[in-house]
């Protein structure tokens, strides 16, 4: 059965789009923002929303990030929490909803009854930036039975193996487009071009950027490039910005609206 995921790239396909994907933490700074922040970004044009799983040791994270997790945490999210937003985001919406989770968070609760609460409350991908690759066999394996895409994440520095990471998966690949962790950068050290076309050759899978876009701008420059851009660190500033002015949602709105137009940009 084709996800949402994969349903949602070919449809843009068809429309010769590209998705944007924008990531929030989940509960930050309270579950309740987060599910009025999910439509808000769905209105203002996002295709696929990428929620983390706050977590108090996040590897990958630089420090917007790290900071929008701590507020989650000190708010009280867990994953409980979070599998009922989710569901009562389900009842409002049909966009595809990733989450970002770290490998040990899923391993503690317990790989089954994780899978099966995702499905039961409609998340439809995961990425887990920890996730060794051994694990992941087995968790394909399970996964096999669950109508949710495992997001394989492709590096620069995975050259050799890339081939390997990105066979048998659905949904999209995540290409980082930079070494170290997330946040916003000034430009990229790296030849995108050549780094996506490598990967392109491996698989038919839509290819989606992540790490270090933050405006309109580069999103414009850099889509002719892959399928989909994935914007995390630019957007949780937004939250920042909102939480000191009070106006959270309508700041969230309006950078993702301009993110957007930018990727229509004939
Ligand atoms: O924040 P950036 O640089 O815009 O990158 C997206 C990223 O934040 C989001 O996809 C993400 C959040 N935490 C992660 C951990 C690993 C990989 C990716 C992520």
């Amino acid at each position: 059965m084709k996800s949402r995921i994969t349903k949602k790239f070919q449809g843009l396909k068809e429309e010769n789009k590209k998705a944007l994907i924008t990531y929030v933490t989940a509960g930050d700074p309270d579950l309740d923002t987060t599910y009025h922040l999910v439509l808000e970004m769905e209105r203002a044009g996002a295709d696929i929303i990428e929620l983390g799983i706050p977590y108090s040791d996040p590897l990958a994270d630089g420090p917007v990030i790290q900071r929008a997790a701590e507020r989650a945490l000190k708010a009280g999210a867990n994953i409980t929490s979070i599998f009922q937003l989710v569901a009562k985001l389900r009842e409002k919406t049909q966009i595809p909803l990733v989450f970002l989770v770290y490998y040990n968070c899923v391993f503690k609760y317990g790989m089954e009854r994780f899978l099966d609460n995702c499905r039961q409350s409609g998340i439809d991908g995961l990425v887990i930036p920890d996730l060794p690759l051994e694990e992941r066999k087995e968790l394909q394996e399970m996964m096999k039975d669950y109508p949710i895409d495992l997001i394989p994440l492709v590096a620069p520095t995975s050259e050799g193996r890339i081939e390997e990471i990105v066979k048998d998966t659905e949904g999209f690949i995540y290409c980082i487009s930079s070494t170290g962790v997330t946040g916003t950068r000034q430009g990229f050290e790296i030849n995108l071009d050549n780094f996506l076309q490598k990967v392109r050759k491996y698989t038919d899978v839509p290819l989606a950027l992540g790490f270090g876009i933050s405006t309109p701008e580069m999103i414009e420059s850099l889509k002719h490039l892959c399928d989909g851009l994935i914007v995390g660190s630019a957007i949780i500033e937004k939250i920042e910005e909102g939480i000191q002015k009070g106006n959270i949602k309508e700041k969230v709105y309006a950078f993702t609206k301009k993110l957007d137009e930018a990727k229509n940009i004939a």
